[in-house]
C-alpha cells in the first residue's frame, strides 16, 4: 500500500523535497532569531559597561574634537578646554545615557557609593526627583558602534583629603556633561612614571563637549602636583573641597583607627610634646589640614581665578548650592540642583534621589560620614588655636571665610 500522501504528488519524491525546504525554513528562522538575539544581548552588554560611551552612529565629529589625537603634539595641548561645553547633544543619547550604570567605585575605603538598604531608604519623598528615567531609546543597535574618546581630564578635584571628595564627585557624576573615572587614579603622585598615555587610557570615553574628571585628594599635598597638571595643560581647573582642619585630622586618625586599631589615640598623635603644648605637623593628619601652606605651591603654577574652593561643610547643608558653583565654575548648565537630593536622617547625610545609571536612592557608602571617637576638649581646643593664623591667611588667599574660626 502506498504512504499517504499530498494529492497529485509522488509519495517519493514530493515528501522528501517539502521537508527539505521546511528544514531550510527552519535554519533560516533560528538563524535570523539566534542574530536577533545576539545583536539584543550586545545592546544590553554595552548599557551595563561602564567605560564607553556609546552615540548616534556615523557622527563623525570625533576627527577634530579637542585634545584627539594629539598625544604626538605634547602634553599641553591634550587638555583642551571643550569649546563646546554648552552644546546640546541629541535627545536620544541623553536618555540613554540616564540608563548607564555608575562606573567602578574606588578601592579600599574608597569603595563606597552603595544603594541604600531598604532599612536605610527613608526614600525622597514626593515626585520631581532630579532627572526622568526614560526607556533606552529606540535604534539601540545603532549605539553600539563605540564612539567618543578618552581625553585627559579638563578637570580635577585634587583635595582635600577627608573633605568629601567623594560626595563631590558623585553629585557631578549626574550631570549628563561630566564623565568621571570612579576609582582614584593617583597618576601625579605615585604613577607619573607610566606616562599620560596611561593616565588617558583609565578615562572614560567623552563625546565632544563632555568633561572628563577624575579625583585624587592627595594631589593637593603633592609637591610635584602643580607643576605635573600643569604640564599637561595650564588651562585644567582644580577643584578643592576643603573642610575644618581640626575634623578633617579626626576624619582621618578615624579612617586609619578603622584599618589598625591598635594605634595610639589620636591625642598622643596629635603632639610632639604634650606638656609643652607642641604639635606634631610631620603627622600627615595635621599636616594636610594647614591649607594656605600648600595652597602657596599651586599658586606657583596656577591662578587663583583656575581654583575653586568647595566648602565640606556645605555640602552636606546644602549641597545643590554647592553644586550650582561647582556647575558655574566647570561651565556647565545647571542641571544639577535641590530636585536631585534628599536627606536621609539614617545616614544624616544629604543623598541623591537618583544617582548616575541608577533610577533608586543612593547614598555614599558606610566609609563615609563615620562616627568619630570623642578626643579631648582640650586638645581639640589647642588645635584649633594652632590653625587659625593658617585659617586666616587661606580665608585671605581664596577671598572666602570657610567660618571654621567663628
Ligand atoms: N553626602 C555625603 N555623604 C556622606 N559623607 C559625606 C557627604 N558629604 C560629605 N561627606 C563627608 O565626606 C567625608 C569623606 O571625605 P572624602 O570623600 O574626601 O574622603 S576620602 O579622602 O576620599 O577618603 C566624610 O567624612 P567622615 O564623616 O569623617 O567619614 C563625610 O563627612
Amino acid at each position: 500500500m502506498a504512504p499517504p500522501g499530498r494529492a497529485g504528488a509522488h509519495p517519493t519524491s514530493a515528501e522528501p523535497l517539502s521537508r527539505s525546504i521546511f528544514r531550510k525554513f527552519l535554519l533560516m528562522l533560528c538563524s535570523l532569531l539566534t542574530s536577533l538575539y545576539v545583536f539584543y544581548c550586545l545592546a544590553e552588554r554595552c548599557q551595563t559597561l561602564s567605560g564607553p560611551v556609546v552615540g548616534l552612529s556615523g557622527s563623525g565629529e570625533e576627527a577634530g574634537a579637542p585634545g584627539r589625537g594629539v598625544l604626538a603634539g605634547g602634553p599641553r595641548e591634550l587638555a583642551a578646554w571643550p569649546a563646546a561645553a554648552q552644546r546640546k547633544r541629541p535627545l536620544q543619547l541623553q536618555q540613554w545615557r540616564r540608563h548607564r550604570p555608575p562606573a567602578p567605585r574606588d578601592d579600599g575605603d574608597e569603595a563606597a557609593w552603595e544603594e541604600e538598604t531598604p532599612g536605610l531608604a527613608l526614600g525622597p519623598g514626593g515626585s520631581g526627583a532630579g532627572s526622568s528615567v526614560a526607556e533606552p531609546p529606540p535604534g539601540t543597535l545603532a549605539l553600539l558602534l563605540d564612539e567618543g574618546s578618552k581625553q585627559l581630564p579638563q578637570a580635577i578635584i585634587i583635595g582635600v583629603k577627608k573633605g568629601g571628595t567623594r560626595a563631590l564627585l558623585e553629585f557631578l557624576r549626574v550631570h549628563p556633561d561630566v564623565r568621571a573615572v570612579g576609582a582614584e587614579p593617583h597618576f601625579f603622585d605615585r604613577s607619573y612614571h607610566k606616562g599620560l598615555a596611561w593616565y588617558r587610557d583609565l578615562m572614560p570615553r567623552t563625546l565632544e563637549g563632555q568633561i572628563t574628571m577624575e579625583k585624587t585628594p592627595s594631589y593637593f599635598v603633592t609637591r610635584e602636583a602643580p607643576a605635573r597638571i600643569s604640564a599637561m595643560s595650564k588651562d585644567t581647573k582644580l577643584i578643592v573641597v576643603v573642610r575644618d582642619p581640626v575634623t578633617r585630622a579626626i576624619s582621618d586618625y578615624t579612617q586609619t583607627l578603622s584599618k589598625r586599631p591598635d594605634i595610639p589615640t589620636f591625642e598622643s598623635l596629635t603632639f610632639k610634646n604634650r606638656s609643652a603644648g607642641l604639635i606634631d605637623t610631620s603627622w600627615s593628619a595635621i599636616q594636610i589640614g594647614i591649607y594656605a601652606k600648600h595652597l602657596e605651591h599651586w599658586l606657583r603654577h596656577f591662578p587663583i581665578g583656575q581654583m575653586l574652593f568647595v566648602s565640606g561643610e556645605r555640602l552636606i547643608s546644602d549641597p545643590a548650592g554647592e553644586l550650582g558653583r561647582v556647575q558655574d565654575f566647570l561651565g556647565l548648565k545647571r542641571i544639577i540642583t535641590d530636585k536631585h537630593f534628599y536627606f536621609n536622617k539614617t545616614k544624616g547625610f544629604p543623598c541623591l534621589k537618583k544617582a548616575e545609571g541608577s533610577s533608586k536612592p543612593h547614598c555614599l557608602g558606610k566609609t563615609k560620614g563615620r562616627t568619630h571617637p570623642d578626643i579631648d576638649r582640650e586638645v581639640v581646643r589647642r588645635l584649633r588655636e594652632f590653625y587659625r593664623p593658617f585659617n586666616l591667611k587661606f580665608y585671605q588667599m581664596t577671598g572666602h571665610d570657610f567660618g571654621w574660626d567663628g
